[in-house]
């Protein structure tokens, strides 16, 4: 059987057309937009543009491959609108959609950008993963708030200055080398990720600016960001910023917390993240790691260090050179607890005389103050002389003393470095004065660590324009070194203020001659004070005890306190001016006692004296320590074993004292020449009778009375009141210090 070709023919022709009609229904159907597939899409019920019907409003139509979207025309009434992930080349449907408020039109193939009416409503814009190459005016999208254009073609950020409610775009992974005409958008957040940027130029503007991603480009500059004062997160991640000075536009962004600089060549430097935490103290997140506590105080500690902190790490180095010495017994300033070398210190910043303030002191009561020589590696000023004014040494000698043990403190000012040796102490303390020094605040937190419990006292100035005018007059300072101490002056006053009791007494260093009359008012009731007290020492400890010693009268302290302004105190030291001449009768009267009892100093028999007694418990069994294996020579094991068991008899002092000591129980001491008898009760009430003279000549030389009794220490006694080791000063803080 066969078919026949007339019947084959029609049925032939129609399953042509068939095909083809097909064919068209496929492709339409590849494509296009259909109504079943806008009815899939469409959700949230709305009303319409009459307000009268509900209606749904937004359509979503991702992954459809949808090239022709034409049909949209007759969803005016669409406010949200999903088209990620299609074919789209052609968006002009946009045009009938007047009240869209959320576009997304991402991963298509659209090269126009925003051709279509400005829509008025428009808030958000995603058209990331397109092909745009430039962007173009967008003046009608009047709401438009956050627009996304990452992984385009555009090659420069341009014409975007009217959009006045812009605050969020994102740009990132273009080829952008550019930034231009961004004008005075309100952008908060920028990103301009993967970019071809080489500096941040263009960007200055931007005034709202929070959040601003330049990382993956090629930036060697940030300068211009320092004005984005709102600033709280940078990337820079993957960039080309070389050095740490780089980041100084970074430091000075006032609301910094989170800053990224990972894969930047910045970050080979030594110690980077430690600096950087220290140039920018508020960050909280630095290369995407939190910012700790410890690495905040390390980074400080690192660069700014404390004065505490550097006074800790000098004593510590001295201490430990000393130790690796072979020990010497300093006997003069050998501090015991009632009896310690009485010292002098003046601070104060450089210039405001304090040197030539102790050097007249020095000059003009010798026989009570001798001044400490330092060593330093500045070089002489005109009329210095070595081994009067300093002891000059270069660099590296300084270096040797520091490594032989010498110091008790150094320090850098400037570029030269300063330091007290033990023996400018001893030096002095041979002569039976006490020893003054001057020294900046540095050497003062220092030698509180040390062993030595002195007097300090501040010199500060409070006229500033008159204190630079004398800088100047000296021909002496160079501008830098002016600006230095000029610089420095808060930090004396905020130590003052900051640190009740750190310093005794504040004088203004504003009128130089002033200034002495009231270091002489202080240091005249010092003498007064040291004297007594070593009198009342030596009078307790003595076993012919001088009774009616007791019944004297506690002097005063000066009225002239540490915490007081150095303005008042001004105020004071002129009211006191009159009571100069007999500052110096007291002086005078000092000396004449001094006179009697030969060269030595009060302070030293006091000392001989003490260390007499402990001799003396040592003998009678009383009080075995030190001294004991002196005497029972028979229990020197026993002695010894006491000695290892007190780690704190291990000190300089102490090993020196058992050198000393070897050779006979009751050698005196070399300071005293070696040749000088112990003290007995007769000399030691001699004395008392002698002091309590002079405390009578200095009443009825005008002392003020009232002035005495007013700053007395209540509760506190004569014993407790000298310049030194447990003993509180003699011009009491007002309250609690940190002697
Ligand atoms: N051992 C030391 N430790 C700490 N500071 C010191 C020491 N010796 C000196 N200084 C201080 O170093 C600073 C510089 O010393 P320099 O002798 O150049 O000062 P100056 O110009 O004489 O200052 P001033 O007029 O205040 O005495 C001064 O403030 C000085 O007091």
């Amino acid at each position: 059987m066969s078919i026949p070709e007339e019947s084959a023919e029609p049925s032939d022709q129609p399953e042509t057309l068939k095909t083809e009609e097909q064919e068209e229904i496929i492709e339409v159907e590849e494509g296009v937009l259909t109504e079943e597939m806008v009815s899939e899409g469409l959700s949230h019920l709305g009303l319409d543009l009459t307000g009268q019907h509900h209606v749904l409003c937004h359509l979503s139509l991702p992954n459809l491959s949808l090239i022709n979207i034409h049909l949209l025309c007759k969803y005016a009434h669409l406010v949200k609108l999903e088209l990620q992930h299609n074919n789209i080349e052609d968006i002009s449907c946009l045009n009938h959609i007047p009240h869209l408020i959320y576009l997304d039109v991402s991963h298509n193939e659209i090269s126009n950008f925003f051709q279509f009416q400005p829509l008025r409503y428009l808030q958000v814009a995603d058209f990331s993963h397109n092909r745009i190459p430039d962007i173009k005016d967008l003046a009608g999208f009047c709401c438009l708030r956050k627009l996304n254009l990452d992984y385009n073609c555009l090659s420069e950020v341009s014409d975007l200055k009217d959009c006045s409610m812009l605050t969020h775009l994102s740009l990132a992974y273009n080829k952008i080398t550019k930034i231009s005409n961004l004008g005075n958008l309100p952008l908060i957040d920028l990103c301009l990720r993967g970019n071809q940027l080489h500096c941040t130029e263009g960007l200055e503007k931007l005034q709202n600016i929070q959040v601003l991603d330049l990382s993956r480009n090629c930036i060697t500059s940030i300068s211009g960001i320092q004005n984005l004062r709102l600033l709280y997160l940078i990337d820079l991640e993957k960039n080309q910023i070389m050095e740490i000075e780089d980041l100084k536009y970074v430091i000075e962004l006032p609301m910094l917390t989170n800053l990224n600089l990972l894969d930047n060549p910045v970050q080979e430097h030594h110690n980077y993240r430690l600096t950087v935490i220290f140039l920018h103290q508020g960050l909280s997140v630095l290369d995407n790691k939190k910012v700790t506590v410890e690495e905040k105080v390390s980074s400080k500690n690192m660069f700014e260090p404390p004065m505490d902190i550097v006074a800790a790490k000098d004593h510590i180095m001295n201490m430990v050179h000393q130790m690796a010495q072979p020990q010497v017994l300093y006997q003069s300033t050998m501090p015991t607890p009632n009896t310690p070398y009485p010292m002098l210190v003046l601070t104060g910043p450089e210039g405001c005389r304090k040197g030539d303030l102790v050097r007249r002191l020095c000059r003009e009561f010798g026989e009570h103050f001798g001044v400490g020589i330092c060593h330093t590696t500045r070089p002489p000023y005109s009329g210095e002389k070595n081994g009067v004014d300093y002891h000059f040494v270069s660099e590296e000698e300084f270096q040797n003393l520091v490594v032989m043990g010498k110091f008790i403190l150094t320090m850098q000012y400037g570029s030269h470095l300063f330091g007290l040796t033990r023996g400018a102490i001893e030096e002095v303390a041979n002569h039976g004065v006490v020893c003054c020094l001057h020294m900046e605040l540095e050497g003062i937190f220092s030698l509180k660590k040390s062993c030595f419990k002195p007097r300090y006292i501040l010199l500060i100035p409070t006229a500033i324009e008159k204190f630079i005018i004398h800088m100047k007059s000296t021909n002496r300072y160079t501008k830098p070194q002016i600006d230095l101490a000029v610089q420095r002056v808060p930090l004396y006053s905020k130590t003052n203020e900051e640190r009740k009791g750190f310093f005794d007494n504040v004088i203004s260093s504003d009128n130089y001659d002033e200034a002495y009359r009231t270091l002489l008012e202080i240091v005249k009731v010092y003498i007064i004070r040291q004297q007594f007290e070593s009198l009342s020492t030596n009078n307790k400890n003595s076993p012919n005890n001088v009774s009616d010693f007791e019944s004297v009268e506690e002097p005063a302290t000066t009225p002239v306190e540490s915490e007081s302004l150095p303005g008042t105190t001004v105020e004071a030291s002129s009211a006191k001016a009159q009571a100069d001449l007999s500052c110096q009768k007291t002086l005078i009267v000092s000396l004449s006692l001094k006179a009697q009892h030969g060269s030595k100093a009060l302070q030293e028999l006091a000392s001989l004296r003490k260390r007499e007694e402990l001799a003396r418990e040592a003998i009678v069994g009383k009080k075995p320590g030190l001294h004991s294996h002196l005497f029972k020579q028979h229990t020197q094991n026993v002695a010894s074993a006491e000695r290892d068991q007190d780690p704190g008899t291990h000190t300089q002092e102490t090993s020196g004292s058992e050198v000393s000591h070897a050779t006979s129980a009751l050698d005196v001491p070399a300071s005293l020449g070696g040749s000088v008898e112990p003290l007995d009760g007769t000399l030691l009430a001699q004395t008392t009778e002698m002091l309590k003279g002079q405390y009578a000549a200095v009443q009825t030389f005008d002392i003020p009375h009232a002035e005495i009794e007013q700053s007395a220490v209540p509760g506190s006694n004569f014993s407790d009141c000298g310049m030194g080791l447990d003993s509180q000063s003699i011009l009491r803080p007002e309250s609690d210090g940190h002697k």
